[in-house]
């Protein structure tokens, strides 16, 4: 997992407290074929936290949970209806281009290149319009071109490039300014596991080697597990969990599996420890699913004094079952009467 650098003494870069938006929309009435309604759609409720250099924060949650609403407000795009935004020192909606010189951004559905111009000829537009100094520009284009792979796409029009090419390309614009900070919404979406395995190591090593801070949005797991030390999760507007992912399973419950190896095949093990039993058995490998939230020593113990254990290991819920139970069910219980949100 990446994101050595960020630690408890690193500065904050991204603050936000209590940050709402309501959109308004028109909504034509049932039956009434001229009338419509008005209806206030709260994107983002109340959503304070921090964020400190060298962090990699993953920003979860379902779809139309507020995710890209959060974002456009980090980078000015969208004003804030309430509550306060402070991203490297600065406002982002009233200094959005002071700003942008320290900000990256990716829009996995969305690209930011020229369509017409070979890739080569976009990243001399992002020069020009970030000012990047001839002799980083170069530097950081050689790094990236090895890094992601560009040179063999690098004089073909944007609009020929494939997907996963026209992704490391929009990830090289994104970077070529050396921001300190970048904002990328699904960044994985629709590529191969070959181009997907490309864009986390380049973000991995981005982050360690100049501990730029990272805050993706993502539905993929494994762009949580491998590079997310950190994951906030919103879901109606609402900020519900912020913590590390270990924090989040252990929240959740869930199941953990104890894998014995026994010197000899078997019938499934019969044990007392409560909420352990036995799930699958595989010639002298037994899995023996056990409450994720309980310590796995007294069922080792058991195992260890009842029968001939060789080996074991113990498995985690998979990030997957954590993610889905905290869509289904929320993370934390919700206060009894919420405050009407506006
Ligand atoms: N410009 C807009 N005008 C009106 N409503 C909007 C606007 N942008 C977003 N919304 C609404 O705000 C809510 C949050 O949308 P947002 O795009 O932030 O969700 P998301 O978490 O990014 O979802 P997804 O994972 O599907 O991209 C949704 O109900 C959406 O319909």
């Amino acid at each position: 997992m990446a994101g050595a650098s960020a630690g408890p003494g690193s500065e904050i870069v991204i603050e936000a407290e209590r940050v709402r938006k309501t959109f308004v929309q028109r909504r034509r009435i049932a039956g009434q074929r001229l009338r419509r309604e008005r209806i206030d759609v709260h994107a983002v409720r109340d959503v304070s936290f921090t964020v400190r250099a060298g962090e990699i924060i993953g920003y979860l949650g379902p779809n139309g949970a507020g995710k890209s609403t959060t974002i456009k407000m980090l980078i000015g795009v969208l004003t804030p209806s309430a509550g306060r935004l402070r991203v490297a020192g600065l406002d982002p909606a009233h200094q959005r281009i002071a700003l942008a010189r320290r900000i990256g951004v990716v829009f996995g559905q969305r690209s930011t290149l020229w369509w017409d111009l070979p890739l080569r000829d976009s990243f001399e537009l992002v020069r020009h319009l970030y000012r990047v100094p001839p002799g980083q520009f170069r530097a950081n284009l050689a790094r990236f071109v090895e890094m992601l792979d560009l040179g063999p796409f690098l004089d073909t029009p944007v609009r020929q490039l494939s997907l996963g090419q026209r992704m490391r390309g929009d990830l090289t614009a994104a970077f070529l300014h050396d921001p300190s900070i970048v904002y990328l919404d699904e960044p994985t979406i629709g590529l191969d596991v070959v181009s997907k395995a490309a864009v986390r190591a380049f973000l991995a090593e981005k982050n360690r080697e100049q501990a730029t801070t990272i805050m993706l949005t993502t539905h993929d797991t494994a762009d949580i597990e491998q590079l997310c030390q950190r994951v906030l999760v919103i879901d109606h507007g609402r900020l519900g969990f912020d913590g590390d992912l270990a924090t989040l399973r252990e929240r959740l419950g869930g199941e953990r599996t104890l894998v014995v190896d026994l010197a000899a095949p078997m019938p499934p093990l019969t044990v007392a420890t409560p909420g352990a039993h036995v799930i699958r058995v595989d010639g002298p490998r037994q899995w023996l699913a056990f409450p994720a939230r309980a310590s796995a020593a007294p069922l080792v113990a058991e195992i260890a004094a009842r029968y001939p254990l060789v080996d074991l290991a113990i498995r985690e819920p998979p990030i997957e079952d954590v993610i889905t139970r905290l869509y289904t069910t929320g993370p934390e219980p919700r206060p009894a009467a919420e405050p009407a949100a506006n």
